[in-house]
């Protein structure tokens, strides 16, 4: 029986298998942030030399990155990645996604939306029928957390600020239970709407584009389906 920790090596060695396909020297691998990242970095570290390099979307990646000797460019002077490799909290078939239970959820968005693809690796557990058993985070300006506090409730919400966190923009976390997600993209939007937030943890508007899943029976590959 694998633990879950021997379950994520598997999911981040098979993400290798796409850095191979597009490795070249003036490609850039877009990072993702948290423990299964963690992973995939440390695998990544043999490509030194073989690529250009690394965006991260979180502090805590940039500094594993660089200490691997990889060099990590701000988002600002990279065009285009052709794959930006992270985990996920939940994730369902259509490859929508609740994200930031490390709370770098907001840079998780920017660097993948300007990926080519994006490659979800996670242990199986994180596959759920829907969305919402894990609370959705939302990052909020600090002045504003109470204002999208009421209008958070007001969607059937109950949230709660992460204690003692502040992301690597400067912000508040609000963990939100209890919400019900029947259409990822419309909660998504209206989400993002609210004054004060800054982007929520659902990840459906641009979903994963595939899903890199360890289980006790191997590394399960899921695509995204066609309609959405
Ligand atoms: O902010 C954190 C990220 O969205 C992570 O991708 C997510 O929390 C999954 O992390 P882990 O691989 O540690 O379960």
């Amino acid at each position: 029986m694998l633990s879950q920790q021997q379950l994520k090596q598997q999911a981040a060695d098979a993400a290798l298998a796409f850095v191979e396909e597009v490795a070249a020297p003036d490609v850039v691998i877009g990072v993702g942030t948290g423990s299964t990242a963690d992973l995939f970095i440390d695998g990544l570290a043999a490509y030194r030399g073989r690529i250009r390099g690394t965006v991260a979307s979180s502090e805590r990646s940039a500094a594993r990155l660089a200490g691997h000797g990889l060099a990590v460019f701000d988002l600002n002077d990279v065009a285009s990645m052709p794959i930006y490799v992270d985990g996920a909290d939940e994730i369902d078939d259509h490859l929508h996604m609740i994200k930031g239970g490390g709370g770098a959820l907001t840079r998780e968005k920017i660097v993948a939306s300007v990926a080519e693809r994006f490659i979800c690796i996670a242990d199986e557990s994180k596959l759920v029928e829907n969305l919402g058993a894990f609370p959705l985070p939302v990052e909020v300006i600090t002045m504003a957390r109470e204002a999208v506090a009421r209008a958070l409730r007001l969607l059937g919400g109950q949230p709660r600020l992460r204690a003692g966190f502040t992301t690597d923009n400067g912000n508040v976390i609000l963990d939100v239970h209890g919400i019900r997600i029947a259409e990822p993209k419309g909660l998504e939007k209206v989400i993002n709407d609210i004054p004060g937030v800054v982007t929520c943890g659902l990840f459906a508007l641009r979903g994963a584009d595939v899903a890199l899943l360890a289980t006790q029976n191997g590394v399960r590959r899921l695509d995204k389906p066609r309609h959405v």
